[in-house]
């Protein structure tokens, strides 16, 4: 077909792939989400049928985004991985960013009423941004991820204190926020053990550590640091064979998507789950020690 005269436009548009063979971290975040939670009475400071929520669309975006890696959500946020060798919509951008948008927010919509039946949405919707950041090595995305948990649990803990002293010690905001100004954790602690007889340590896992959603095999040994391990880990993957690649495509889909609360930032979690790493399916046993590139 003969190019129009407007065919020229299309040069105007900028190319946006991604540095190669690097994690994609695509986090997206609640807008306006302090207002959108007072408006829906969410309750402070966490409220569990909005994390639940939080975590069936993070879900259902892992399941219809297979080459999502594993993903990690606190408060109104969720950060979602792309393995360094995914070649998804040849790294654009502006397409992986908008798409994981869409499809969260869509599912977060959609399934809005199972999780909040007596509250029906309304005017201004829930909505979200994005944005994708490029990690060149494992240990680098490792702490990334760590960041984002270590936010989750200094977060977690002042605002457990602060609404404890509000709402069981009778404090307002302003006494509440002098109170807790300058303290360390283990004052925190202490403020809420004394005050409360609330021991932080049994609140729940979902509030302390956040939520990671990820593709369940059977679990591997908590494994060697071992040389050998390591060394084959840090070797250029073997070029698969097409059965091998058939075999491996099938395992992920059928392997079950599951939500966990878990601390990702010790090894343990990353050992008992090489494939997360990897991008290869069901090899248990194998350590993930490629950290050090
Ligand atoms: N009450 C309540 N608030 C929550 C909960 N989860 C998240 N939030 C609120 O959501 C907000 C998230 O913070 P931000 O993302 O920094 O702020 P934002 O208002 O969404 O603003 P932008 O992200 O810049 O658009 C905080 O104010 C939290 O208090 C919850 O479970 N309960
Ligand atoms: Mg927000
Ligand atoms: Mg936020």
């Amino acid at each position: 077909m003969a190019n129009s005269k407007f065919e020229y436009v299309r040069s105007f548009e900028q190319p946006d792939s991604l540095l190669p063979n690097t994690w994609i971290v695509v986090r997206i975040d609640g807008r306006g989400f302090t207002k959108m939670c007072a408006k829906y009475e969410f309750e402070k400071p966490n409220d569990r049928r909005a994390l639940d929520l939080m975590n069936a669309a993070a879900k259902a975006v892992v399941t219809d985004i297979p080459e999502i890696t594993i993903a990690y959500g606190v408060s109104d946020e969720y950060s979602f991985v792309f393995h360094k060798s995914s070649n998804l919509f040849e790294r654009r951008a502006s397409k992986l960013v908008t798409t994981i948008v869409s499809t969260f927010t869509a599912n977060y919509v959609y399934l809005w009423p199972t999780y909040f039946p007596d509250t029906p949405l309304s005017f201004p919707l829930p909505t979200f941004d994005g944005r994708a950041v490029c990690y060149p090595t494992v240990q680098n995305l490792r702490d990334y991820m760590s960041w984002r948990q270590a936010d989750c649990h200094i977060n977690n803990l002042y605002n457990t204190a602060f609404w404890k002293l509000i709402q069981l010690g009778g404090l307002d905001n302003k006494e509440a926020e002098k109170t807790l100004a300058g303290t360390l954790a283990a004052d925190k602690n202490e403020i809420l053990f004394s005050r409360f007889k609330i021991n932080y340590n049994n609140e729940p896992e979902i509030f302390k550590k956040g939520s990671i959603v990820f593709k369940d095999y059977e679990l591997a040994e908590p494994s060697s640091h071992d040389a050998a391990a390591a060394a084959d880990a840090l070797a250029e993957p073997p070029v698969q064979s097409k059965s091998q690649a058939e075999k491996d495509k099938k395992r992920r889909a059928k392997a079950k998507v599951v939500v966990e609360h878990l601390d990702i930032i010790k090894d343990e979690f990353w050992d008992r789950r090489p494939w997360i790493l990897s991008g290869k399916p069901g090899q248990p046993g194998k350590a993930s020690k490629e950290i050090q590139t």
